[in-house]
Parts: structure tokens; sequence; C-alpha cells
């Protein structure tokens, strides 16, 4: 529990801090990466150009300063960055460096306004904050028997499958004699790749889009093409254009906390659009080999099939049933074969097939998405504690909740 100072001084100033959030973790991202360059490395510039990183920071600390005395309210939010963080090999004295710039941020945007009180009461948030993330971080390791210094391994892409129009996927296989780790479905890997056009390094979350057999790991890349808010994705593109049979990388330990409970028997839904069926994905090849009885529904969202991505994987023999939804079929795509629904999806449309009583409920693709189906399946009575979802990249939706 926070001292009752600091709480009563957290709560009068949370107002003034939420309104000029994005501005201190702008400020931060300035401060530390001007300092520390080589930071630069860590942090997605792509999310960076975009925004999207201080505003994920913001809604994490703000979250955190506002529910920290309920441990239940931001386990989730903590758990899903401690996994992030041990995918990046980040190392508890990086937390040292970040509060401090953290604080002279808050010191500048908000000025004479910050006493020497209210200093101290966003210090103790900020080092319960790093506490709580480094134990986690510290048990991720010790549990996958690596450090932050060793947390990347040498692979080998022995398989490279075109996934349509828009990606790729990469089987890869350690290139030391050891098995790769084991891994729950629903899990991701990091992948370094070096880019001198921007002299960095980069660290990209990709996960993993088949169920674990023993030898390789297996992701799957889309490239990802740019707007005007953000660059084209320079590790997909990156990925895509160099990862041939026989290329070499450097990849983490898996990692991520929305993994199926492969325990139970209840049945799973599966609800992805776009690259988002990656994790389904291996969740649904996990079931078919090793709980063939379970059942489940498993519902995919492409554009049509050029950009429907592991269709050729979608007949392993399961008590899972199929809604695949094309929102811009084309005239070669087969309606009742290669999919079930032209047009928009709407989750409640089809609740008769998709909710089930006592199902754990998965949900993966971009945010609208997520957040559109999320809504949908409390409106038709699912329970909140059932619906699974990860953002991918800086977590504006665990922000907007
Ligand atoms: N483990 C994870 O959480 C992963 C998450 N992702 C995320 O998944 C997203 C996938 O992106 P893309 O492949 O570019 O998807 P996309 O933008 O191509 O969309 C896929 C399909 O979903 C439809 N759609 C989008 N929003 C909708 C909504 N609100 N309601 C109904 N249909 C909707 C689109 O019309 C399209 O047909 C990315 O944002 C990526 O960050 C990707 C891989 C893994």
């Amino acid at each position: 529990m926070l001292a009752p100072n600091h709480r009563a001084t957290i709560d009068a100033t949370l107002p003034v801090v939420a309104a000029n959030a994005t501005a201190i973790t702008g400020r931060f991202y300035e401060r530390m990466l001007g300092a520390h360059p080589e930071l630069r490395n860590l942090f997605n510039q792509g999310n960076q150009a975009s925004g999207e990183q201080k505003q994920a920071l913001a809604g994490a600390v703000y979250a955190y300063a506002q529910h920290c005395d309920t441990p239940a309210a931001i386990e989730p939010l903590l758990n899903r960055i401690a996994h992030k963080h041990a995918s990046l090999g980040i190392s508890a004295d990086m937390y040292t460096i970040v509060g401090r710039h953290l604080m002279a941020a808050i010191g500048e945007i908000l000025g004479d306004a910050v006493t020497a009180e209210i200093a101290e009461a966003w210090d103790t948030v900020y080092w319960r904050f790093a506490g709580e993330l480094i134990a986690r971080e510290a048990v991720l390791y010790q549990d996958a028997g690596i450090t932050p210094a060793s947390f990347l391994r040498e692979y080998e892409v022995v398989e490279r499958v075109a996934e349509g129009d828009v990606a790729v996927s990469l089987r890869l296989a350690p290139t030391d004699d050891a098995p790769p780790p084991a891994f729950k479905p629903g899990q991701y890997v990091s992948v370094q790749v070096e880019l001198p056009e921007i002299s960095l390094r980069q660290l990209r979350q990709y996960s993993l889009s088949d169920a674990a057999d023993g030898k390789t790991l297996r992701i799957t890349v889309k490239r990802e093409v740019g707007d005007d808010a953000r660059p084209n994705g320079l590790v997909s593109t990156h990925l895509a254009r160099h990862a041939e049979t026989g290329s070499r990388w450097l990849v983490s330990n898996p990692f991520g906390d929305l993994a199926l409970d492969t325990g139970a028997t209840t049945p799973v839904v599966m609800v992805s659009a776009g690259v988002g069926v990656t994790p389904l994905h291996a969740m649904r090849r996990h079931l078919a080999r090793h709980q063939p009885q379970r059942r489940g529904v498993f519902v995919h969202v492409a554009a049509h099939g050029g950009r429907h991505i592991l269709k050729r994987e979608l007949d392993a023999a399961t008590q899972i049933d199929d809604l695949i939804v094309y929102d811009a079929a084309r005239s070669e795509d087969r309606l009742g074969s290669d999919h079930h629904h032209a047009g928009r999806f709407a989750l409640a449309e089809h609740a008769a097939t998709i909710v089930r009583p006592d199902a754990d409920y998965y949900l993966c693709g971009p945010l609208p998405f997520m957040t559109a189906q999320r809504d949908a399946l409390l409106g038709q009575g699912v329970a909140a504690k059932r619906v699974h979802f990860e953002v991918f990249g800086p977590d504006l939706l665990t922000a907007t909740l």
C-alpha cells in the first residue's frame, strides 16, 4: 500500500499529470535517448514516429499510479509489460536511467507546480512500478535459464513459405545442437535485425505461428506498409527481403502472457483479423495435435483469399468450427469452401456460432477490431475475465479500457 500522504498527493495530482502525460513522456524519451543513444535500439522507431510509444508509457504509468493499491486490477498490465521486457533483454539497471529521466521530465513540464512533496510521491510510485517489473522479469529470466546478457540465441531459417500476397512464414532451427525452448501457444519471440540505413539494431516481436514440435520455432511476418503517421515496417520489410533459407538471425526466448491454458478442457473461441491470426493459429495447431477432442470456434477475418494468412493449414482434423470471413472477397474466392461469410464482420450476427458456455475467448488483430469484438462479447453476456487479448506494440488498449 502507498503511505496515506503519498496516496493523497498522487490522487490530487493525477488529473494534472494525466492532462500533461504525453508531453511528459515525450520529453522523457527525448532526454533519455539523447543521453543514452544506445537505448534507441530498444525502442520501435515506427512507434516513436507515430507517438504511440509515449502514449503507451503514459497510459501504463497513469494506470499504475491509479490502481497500484489494488493488485488484481494492475496485475495483467504488469505481466504483459514484464513479458515484453524479458523478450527485449531489459535489465534492472535500466530502470534507474528511466526513473531519472522520467522524474526530470515531470519537473520540466510541470515546472514550479512540482513541490518536493509531489516529487517524492511520484518517485515512490515510479520505484514501486519498477520494483514490480524487475521482480517479475527476474522470475521470467530465471525460469527460461537465461540472463538479460544472454537473452538472444542464433537460429537458421530452414523453411520459408509465402503466405498469400502479404506475408511470409519462416521456420527457424537453433544453430547449436540443443532443441528450441518449450513455449505455450500464443507466445512470441523477439527477432533482432541490423538496419544499417538508420544505423540501428532493432528487436521486434513476432508471434509463434505453429505449435511446438521440439525442433523448430515458426514465425509469420507481414510486410507492414506505412502511411502518413508511421514509416514502412522497417523490420518486417527487412525480414521479408533478407530472411532466405539458410540465413541466420538472433532470436529471444518465447515470452507472452496471452497463452492458451493447455491444461483446461473447456471450449476455446479464437477471433482474429489479418496477421493477428498468427498466435491463434498456433493455438489451433496445438489443439489439433494435442487436444483433438477439445471443442471451439476459429473465426478469422481477412480482406480476401490473397490476404488470408496460413489458409493452407486450416484443414487439420479437430473439433473446431471454422468461420472464415472475407470482407472484400474477389471473384475467385469461393463462398462456402474457402470462406463462410462475405462482407464486414459483426460478431453479434454470428453469436449463435461463436458464444459458448464456459468458453475462453482469445482476440488478436488491429486495435479497433479487438475493441469491437471485446465490446460485442461483453454485450452477449460473456464475462470480461473470459476475454483474453494482447496488444502488439505499445499497449494502447489497456490505456483506453
Ligand atoms: N500477438 C498479437 O497480438 C499480434 C497482433 N498483431 C496485430 O494485428 C494487427 C493485424 O493487422 P493487419 O494484418 O494489418 O490487419 P488489417 O488491417 O489488414 O485487417 C484485417 C481485416 O480485419 C478487418 N477489420 C479491421 N478492423 C475491423 C473491425 N473493427 N471490425 C471488423 N473487421 C475489421 C479488415 O477490414 C481486414 O479485412 C496489427 O495491428 C498487429 O499489430 C499481429 C500479429 C500478432
